[in-house]
């Protein structure tokens, strides 16, 4: 009877796990994200932005969010770890692509690299947050321009595109905070929880 009673309480108080897959180029800005992501999410300090250095396997980062488990999976983004990427596809519920608003010289290849994740069925139906990061930085593009750039228009995903900074938190409560109505809205967590 308590084993029932337990589980019942368990499977209504239990919090549903959103998994958001955080990718973009080496030097985008990822792994700060993700510290700065789980600073506003706890309250606690990150890593300082001087002692992160570039991931070259998986950073996983989980906190409580919105009435939900958000667990982030951080890949590095350097072009020879880019093949990894794709292992994370099925299983997660919603991409955050990160952008260096301070290096449009790059912002083809990080097209290139968008637009072949997003080519992949396992992301079908994925919302995705596109973050213009940097943005503190007295040489960012204005995100308008940005999205010209990358050609967002042709995509059909559920999109937005976010100004933000890893750095000082700006655009980062109202972009999860997007992410995660999208994908409460979307096919996707039905999906997903189908296949466990
Ligand atoms: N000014 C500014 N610098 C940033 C911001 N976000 C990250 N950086 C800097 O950009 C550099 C790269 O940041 P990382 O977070 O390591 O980038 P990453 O995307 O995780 O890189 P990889 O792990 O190699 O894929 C570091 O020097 C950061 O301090 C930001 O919002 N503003
Ligand atoms: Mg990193």
């Amino acid at each position: 009877m308590f084993s029932l009673l337990y589980g019942l309480w368990e499977y209504v108080w239990r919090k549903e796990e959103l998994r958001i897959l955080i990718l973009g180029l080496d030097k985008a800005g990822k792994t700060s994200l993700l510290e700065k992501l789980k600073e506003l999410c706890t309250g606690s300090p990150g890593l300082e932005p001087a002692s992160i250095v570039p991931t070259v396997g998986l950073n996983v980062g989980r906190v409580e969010a919105h009435h939900a488990q958000l667990l982030f999976w951080d890949l590095g983004g350097q072009a020879g770890l880019r093949s990894i990427w794709d292992k994370y596809f099925a299983d997660s519920h919603a991409l955050i692509f990160v952008v260096d608003s301070t290096r449009p010289a790059r912002l083809e290849e990080a097209r290139t690299a968008m637009f072949r994740a997003l080519a992949s069925r396992e992301l079908f139906g994925a919302p995705m947050l596109v973050l213009a990061n940097k943005q503190d930085a007295a040489d960012a593009q204005p995100p308008a321009a940005m999205l010209q750039m990358l050609g967002l228009d042709e995509l059909k995903v559920p999109l937005r595109v976010q100004e933000a900074s890893a750095l000082t938190g700006e655009g980062l409560r109202d972009g999860l905070q997007w992410l995660v109505a999208e994908i409460r809205r979307s096919d996707r967590a039905a999906l997903l929880r189908q296949r466990l």
